[in-house]
Formats: C-alpha cells, sequence, structure tokens
C-alpha cells in the first residue's frame, strides 16, 4: 500500500524534481523485554538531505539508529529505501544477502569507535580497496591508486597507505573509516556519534570533512549524536529524542534558536551554559 502509493507520487513528479524520498521511515518501534527502545518514529529523508537526532543518554538515538540501519530488527514498523534498481523497497524485508548488498553498495554506516569500522589488522590502503573489491573491482593498479586518492581526499598522507590503522591516531582512524564507507560512492549514511571519542579540535576539523564531503557528493545521512554542535554544523533537519519518542522535529535552525518542546529547551540552554 505504501509502496504503491510512493511510486504513485513518483510518476507525478516533472523533471528534476525528487518527489520520492530516499527513505522513507514509519512508526519504528522497538522495546528490549519491558523496556521501551524507541517508539512511533516516523520521518522522510531526502536525496542530499541530512538528518540528525539527538537525545540524552538512553533516549533511544542507537536503537533506533539500528533498526534503521538493519543491525536491529523492529518490533514494528517499516524503513523504505528508494532502491537504484527497484524502486522503494521496504528494507525489513529483504533477505540477508540483499540486505548485505545494499551494505556494500548503497549504505554505508560510520561508527562511533573506528574500530568497530576497521580492519585493524591490514593496511590502510586494503581497508579502503577492500570495499573496492566487494563490489567487484579487481584491477590491482585502479584500486590502489583509487585508495591513495581517497586517503588524500580525508587527509591521510599517500605515504601511509601501506600502515595498518593500529598506527593511526584516533583521528586519522575516524578519517580512514569515512574513506573506507565513502569510496564506493553510497547514497545514504549513518553515522552514531561520529566525533565522540575525539578531542575538540580534532573534531572540528573532522565534522569540517564530513560536512565538505557530504555536500560534495550529495550524500544523504542520518547522524546520531549528543552534542548539538555536531548536528548545527551537519544536519538539515533535527529530531529530539526522549523516552524512546521524537518530541520535537524540524529544521535544525528553527529547532535549536527557537524550542518549542520543554524537553528541547532544557536541551538547548544546558548546552549554552557550558
Ligand atoms: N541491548 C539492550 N538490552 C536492554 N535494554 C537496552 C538495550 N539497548 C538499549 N536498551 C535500552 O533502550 C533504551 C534506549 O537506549 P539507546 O542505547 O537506544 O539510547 P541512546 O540514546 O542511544 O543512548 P546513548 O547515547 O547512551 O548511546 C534505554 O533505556 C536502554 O537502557
Amino acid at each position: 500500500m505504501v509502496l504503491r502509493h510512493l511510486r504513485a507520487r513518483a510518476r507525478c513528479a516533472g523533471p528534476g524534481h525528487a518527489v520520492t524520498p530516499l527513505l522513507d521511515v514509519r512508526g519504528i518501534g522497538k522495546r528490549y523485554g519491558s523496556r521501551l527502545g524507541c517508539t512511533g518514529v516516523s520521518f522522510d529523508l531526502w536525496p542530499g538531505e541530512v538528518m540528525g537526532i539527538v537525545g540524552e543518554s538512553g533516549s533511544g538515538k542507537s536503537t533506533l539508529l539500528g533498526c534503521l540501519s538493519g543491525h536491529l530488527a523492529p518490533d514494528e514498523g517499516q524503513v523504505i529505501f528508494d532502491t537504484r534498481d527497484r524502486g522503494p523497497v521496504d528494507t525489513l524485508g529483504l533477505s540477508e544477502p540483499e540486505r548485505r548488498m545494499l551494505g556494500r553498495t548503497d549504505w554505508a554506516f560510520v561508527h562511533q569507535n573506528p574500530r568497530d569500522g576497521l580492519r585493524m589488522g591490514i593496511s590502510a590502503g586494503g581497508n579502503v580497496g577492500e570495499r573496492l573489491m566487494a563490489v567487484g573491482q579487481r584491477h590491482y593498479g585502479a584500486i590502489r591508486a583509487e585508495a591513495t586518492d581517497w586517503l588524500g581526499r580525508v587527509e591521510i598522507a599517500g605515504d601511509r597507505i601501506d600502515d595498518r590503522p593500529r598506527d593511526f591516531s584516533g583521528g586519522m582512524q575516524q578519517r580512514l573509516q569515512i574513506a573506507r564507507n565513502l569510496v564506493t560512492g553510497p547514497r545514504l549514511v549513518f553515522m552514531d556519534e561520529p566525533t565522540g571519542g575525539l578531542d575538540v579540535s580534532v573534531q572540528a576539523r573532522l565534522l569540517d570533512l564530513v560536512r565538505g564531503l557530504v555536500r560534495e557528493m550529495g550524500l544523504s545521512a542520518v547522524v546520531v549524536t549528543h552534542d548539538l554542535a555536531v548536528v548545527r554544523l551537519l544536519a538539515d533537519r533535527l529530531m529530539v529524542m526522549k523516552d524512546g519518542r521524537v518530541v520535537e522535529a524540524g529544521l535544525t535552525d528553527q529547532v535549536l534558536d527557537d524550542p518549542q518542546d520543554a524537553y528541547t529547551q532544557l536541551l538547548v540552554s544546558s548546552v549554552l551554559q557550558v
């Protein structure tokens, strides 16, 4: 029913107008036994748009991101993704191989801890090149050239290509994780506290880099963070979560400059006092 509705909307589109959201999230809910993870979360994400999800610890951000990205199975709801070849598809109904393919091609996931998103035992170039091989590239010279190019794009010197990520600083590891994720040209990137655990100056540089790449590549992204400075810089729109529910949503500047919900007001003012 929902898919038919989306296709009908897509057919009514004029040229050059995206009328189908890239991601259409409907009523996602997840419980852990009697404990609520998140409930009733719905939103659209449009091509090239960045959605920020903020809230205090335990508000359900990671649960929601897990449900959206296929790492967790929600108890209810739909996550409809506008695939290149088949149009809008409910990703929760995909088979495991189909989901894996989506993860290699159109979707990417940047973990808070780069160790969760990198292979620490293989070289930096191998970490990037491996993703190209996973989508069918076989020419060693071309793979190495593309890996070198991507290391440059994330400001890692080319002469570090054969070094292992464990010899990198935290900021470099995170930049390498970003290169590994973006090298295959995904359309949607999930980010879980991408600057968490980094020094403030390193955070600022990383945020600048991510913002540049997102814009340059026209990426859509869902960014979970407890840091309002991160969403202020990266996100076009914002959802504020509390106790597993979205309490306020809107354009980032609007929500942060003129919060309507009492909890959002508290969140914003507590940051301003820091
Ligand atoms: N594996 C789990 N088993 C039981 N309860 C869980 C589990 N994971 C999360 N929860 C609970 O679900 C609720 C939402 O947690 P979640 O980790 O999604 O919040 P969060 O906003 O991402 O927090 P943080 O910023 O600390 O990561 C919390 O009450 C948490 O205790």
